[in-house]
């Protein structure tokens, strides 16, 4: 027999959680089918995670500079880097309560709501049924009017000839989820990926005491951002102590075989242009080479719906798939896939169907954060991509350094930069960056201005309190070109 429901979600990820509680609030009769644990990747694996380990890799770099601001951890006589210990479990313990805590707190709120919260798999049957594996090994039939797909992303494995991960020890190979349960610091870890989640981890685990090497296959880190901003972010992970290999992708990993468990792993690389290889020796590899949509025990054909060649879902501007029942949000869709862009989908999905809206993701300004240190934030175009869009237009930048704060000096922490793209006639902020102290912070700030339409002439002649990061807005524009 089965059950009937009014919105059946998949997913309770950042848009699929809220979503489901929206419905139920709404007197839908809701089901949120999740296969593994409520709070999806965001609060399990990713985001609350990371940033927690970030927050204990950052007290590392701080109490090692200590001498540096008069603080010593001991002989106050030696000119050397405070001597710091690291232990590993307990860093990991504290993410492991914080993400408990923001998970329980999630499903909580998902019963509170009259949602019927179903742990197990879902995969379509038919345009209109949906069919449940249960944790505990039952088969359950749901036929539902509308179908919410915010199943997300996992970890991609990049294709390397020969690769096997059976063949090594037990923890060596890791991927973004395995590598927060380490209870050691690696001995030598190497960075598959030169992305977000490869520079916070490697840049992390450095500070941690890890040697780390990153293998990035572009020319740049982070291939989205502009060059200049790209070679400053390097910069600061030299500085650190981070080995970055650009151009450089792996063609063999194998188990290194002499028999020391400290070295795993052999790791040859590859840089293109240049023949020949080197080989890397490592304790611990991460792959952090993108991620892949959660689509394929979907079974999406039997509905109808269509993907991208990559299995991203296909969706409109509101979100509706080639199924006129079913809605696909966050990651599964594939475009920007961050927390804020999966919750702003849910937005979208609640306005239009509950609230009679005709909200479309149109125009979005998309901003984002990678939590190195200094943070690199981001919001709008960026120089590369304004350029390309406005051929025509008179455009121009102001890049900054950071040593030109005085917040930033008082603080010594002075790396890094923020650049901004202004339209000449209209004078609208089109994009702006900053890699530097709290630089999703001061973003968000220029994010805001850009969302109220106020022009970069407002803000060099606004009064900021002295002396905060927020006053380089008004010095910045100096640098216009
Ligand atoms: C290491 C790391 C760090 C990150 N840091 C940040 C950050 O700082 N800021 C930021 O904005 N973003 C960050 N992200 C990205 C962010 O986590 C994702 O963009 C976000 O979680 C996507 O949310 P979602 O709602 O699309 O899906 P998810 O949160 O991925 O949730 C999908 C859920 O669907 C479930 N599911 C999958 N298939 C099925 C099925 N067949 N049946 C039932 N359930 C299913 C999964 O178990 C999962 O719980 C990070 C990602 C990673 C990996
Ligand atoms: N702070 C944040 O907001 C945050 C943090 C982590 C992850 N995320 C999200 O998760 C997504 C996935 O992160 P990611 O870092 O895995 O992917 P990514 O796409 O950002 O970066 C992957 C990198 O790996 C490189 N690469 C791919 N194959 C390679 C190979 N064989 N050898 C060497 N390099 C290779 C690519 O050139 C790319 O630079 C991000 O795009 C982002 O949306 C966000």
């Amino acid at each position: 027999m089965s059950i009937h429901y009014d919105a059946i979600i998949i997913g309770s990820g950042q848009g699929g959680t809220p979503l489901s509680i929206a419905f139920a609030k709404a007197q839908h009769k809701t089901a949120l089918i999740e296969s593994s644990h409520v709070g999806g990747c965001c609060i399990n694996e990713g985001c609350t995670p990371t940033k927690t380990m970030i927050a204990s890799g950052r007290v590392a770099y701080l109490t090692r500079r200590g001498p540096q601001y008069g603080i010593y951890t001991g002989d106050q006589t030696d000119a050397a880097q405070n001597d710091i210990k690291v232990n590993m479990e307990v860093v990991r313990q504290r993410k492991r309560d914080i993400v408990d805590r923001f998970r329980s707190g999630s499903e909580r709120r998902i019963r509170e709501a009259g949602v019927d919260l179903i742990f197990g798999t879902a995969s379509f049957n038919d345009e209109q049924t949906v069919h449940v594996r249960t944790m505990d090994g039952h088969e359950m039939s749901l036929t539902t009017d509308r179908v919410f797909i915010c199943s997300g992303e996992r970890p991609a494995i990049p294709k390397i000839d020969g690769f096997d991960v059976a063949a090594f020890p037990p923890g060596a190979i890791l991927d973004s989820t395995s590598i927060q349960e380490l209870g050691v610091v690696p001995s030598h870890l190497v960075v598959v990926g030169g992305g977000y989640i490869g520079l916070e981890f490697g840049q992390l685990f450095r500070r941690l005491g890890a040697p780390v090497t990153i293998i990035q296959r572009g020319a740049q880190l982070l291939p989205r951002e502009d060059a200049d901003v790209a070679e400053a972010m390097l910069g600061v992970l030299k500085e650190d102590g981070v080995r970055v290999l650009l151009n450089a992708s792996p063609t063999a990993i194998r188990p290194a075989g002499d028999g020391d468990p400290a070295i795993a792993v052999a790791v040859s690389v590859g840089v293109s242009g240049q023949g020949g290889q080197s080989e890397l020796r490592a304790s611990h590899v991460l792959f952090a080479a993108g991620r892949v949509p959660n689509t394929e025990m979907l079974k999406l054909g039997a509905a109808n719906i269509e993907t991208t060649a990559r299995g991203h879902i296909i969706a409109d501007a509101q979100l509706r798939t080639s199924n006129h029942r079913v809605w696909a949000l966050g990651d599964v869709k594939g475009g920007p896939a961050f927390t804020h862009i999966s919750y702003d989908d849910f937005r979208l999905l609640r306005t239009n169907l509950l609230e009679k809206g005709n909200l479309t993701v149109g125009e979005r300004l998309v901003p984002y954060v990678v939590y190195t240190d200094p943070q690199l934030g981001h919001v709008g175009l960026h120089e590369h991509e304004a350029r390309k869009q406005y051929p025509g237009r008179r455009l121009q930048v102001a890049s900054m350094p950071m040593s030109y704060v005085a917040r930033a000096l008082e603080t010594d922490e002075t790396r890094g930069l923020m650049k901004a793209i202004v339209d000449t006639e209209s004078q609208r902020i089109l994009g702006f960056t900053c890699l530097g102290i709290e630089g999703g912070e001061i973003m968000s700030l220029v994010e805001m201005a850009m969302i109220g339409g106020v022009q970069w002439t407002a803000l060099r002649d606004a009064i900021w309190a002295h002396p905060s990061l927020a006053e380089s807005l008004n010095n910045l524009w100096g640098f216009l070109k």
